[in-house]
C-alpha cells in the first residue's frame, strides 16, 4: 500500500476493497482489493480508463455504494453512508432545476445542519456566487444558465458547505478550456484558505498533475491500484509547474500506463462482444 508519509494523520483508508455488480451476463467485478490510505490535506487524483471503476470506488467513500469485501474507513470508522463532511461533486450536473442559483447553494447550507452557522448563510452564498461568476444570476433558475455555468453552480453549492473532504469526479470535464484552467486555479486558491483533503477523478493528466499531491493510476476494469506517483512540486502550486522539465516527463509516463490500460480494456471489449 502506498503512501506519501507527509507525517499528517491518515483520514480515509480502503482496504481491500472488491465490488461486483450484477448484469445479464453474471457479476461484473468493477473493483479488485483496492487498498489506499489518504492523509489530511492529500489532493489524490484517480486516472484510469473509462469505465474501469473510478467513480465506483469514490462513490464508495461518499456512502453511496458498499463494497461487496473489504472496508473503507473515515477517521478509523467504517463509510456508513454520505455526510456533510464529504461534498460531493457529480460529473452531471448536480443542481437542483426547480431551485435559482442562489437557492441551491443555501440549500446544500441547510443540508449541512449546524455545521455552518445560520447568521453566515447568506454572505456564504454571495462569496461563492462571486467567486463561480455567478452573482448575476443570482435568481436565475438552472434551465437559463449554460452547461458550463450549471457545474459552477454544482462546484459552488459543494464549497460552500466547506466540507473537510472534497470528493469531486470529473468536475471540470465539461467546461471550456479557459473556465476549466479558471477552475481549477480557484480550487486550488481554496485549498490554500481551507484545509482539506480531497479526491479527483479526471480523464485529464496535466489536470491531475497540477492540481494533485498524488496520482492513484488504475487499471483496466476491474479496477486495480496500478501505480501511485508523488507529485514533486509543493503548495501553492503556480502555472508555470507546466513549464518544468519534470511536470513533462511525468506527464509522458503517465499518458504511457493510461494508454496500456485502455488498450487492456479494449481487448476485454472485444472478448466479451466476440
Ligand atoms: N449501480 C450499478 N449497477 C450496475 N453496474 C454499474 C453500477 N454502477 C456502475 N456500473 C458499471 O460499472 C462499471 C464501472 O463504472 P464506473 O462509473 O465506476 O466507471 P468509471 O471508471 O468512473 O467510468 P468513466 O470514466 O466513464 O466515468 C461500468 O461498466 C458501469 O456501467
Amino acid at each position: 500500500m502506498s503512501t506519501l508519509d507527509t507525517g499528517a494523520p491518515v483520514r480515509v483508508s480502503f482496504r481491500d476493497v472488491s465490488v461486483e455488480f450484477p448484469t445479464a451476463q453474471g457479476p461484473m467485478r468493477v473493483l479488485d482489493r483496492v487498498s489506499l490510505d489518504i492523509r489530511q490535506g492529500e489532493f489524490v487524483s484517480i486516472i484510469g480508463p473509462s469505465g474501469c471503476g473510478k467513480t465506483t470506488l469514490m462513490n464508495i467513500l461518499g456512502g453511496f455504494v458498499q463494497p461487496g469485501s473489504g472496508e473503507v474507513l473515515l477517521d478509523g470508522k467504517p463509510v456508513r453512508g454520505p455526510g456533510p463532511d464529504r461534498g460531493v461533486i457529480f460529473q452531471e450536473y448536480g443542481v437542483f432545476p426547480w431551485l435559482t442559483v442562489r437557492q441551491n447553494i443555501a440549500f446544500g447550507l441547510k443540508l449541512a445542519g449546524n455545521h455552518v452557522p445560520k447568521a453566515e448563510h447568506e454572505s456564504i452564498v454571495a462569496r461563492y456566487m462571486g467567486l463561480m461568476g455567478l452573482r448575476d444570476f443570482a435568481d436565475h433558475f438552472p434551465k437559463h444558465l449554460s452547461g458550463g455555468m450549471r457545474q459552477r453552480l454544482a462546484i459552488a453549492r459543494a464549497y460552500a458547505v466547506r466540507p473537510q473532504f472534497l470528493l469531486m469526479d470529473e468536475p471540470f470535464g465539461a467546461l471550456d478550456a479557459q473556465t476549466r484552467s479558471a477552475m481549477q486555479d480557484l480550487l486550488l486558491e481554496v485549498l490554500q484558505t481551507e484545509d482539506k483533503t480531497v479526491m479527483l477523478i479526471t480523464h485529464s493528466v496535466e489536470e491531475a498533475i497540477y492540481l494533485s499531491s498524488r496520482i492513484v493510476v488504475v487499471t483496466a476494469r476491474p479496477a486495480r491500484i496500478r501505480t501511485v506517483i508523488d507529485v514533486p512540486f509543493g503548495y501553492p502550486r503556480a502555472e508555470n509547474v507546466h513549464e518544468d522539465p519534470r511536470f513533462g516527463e511525468l506527464r509522458a509516463q503517465i499518458r504511457a500506463l493510461v494508454m496500456e490500460e485502455y488498450a487492456a480494456q479494449a481487448r476485454q471489449t472485444v472478448r466479451l462482444s466476440d
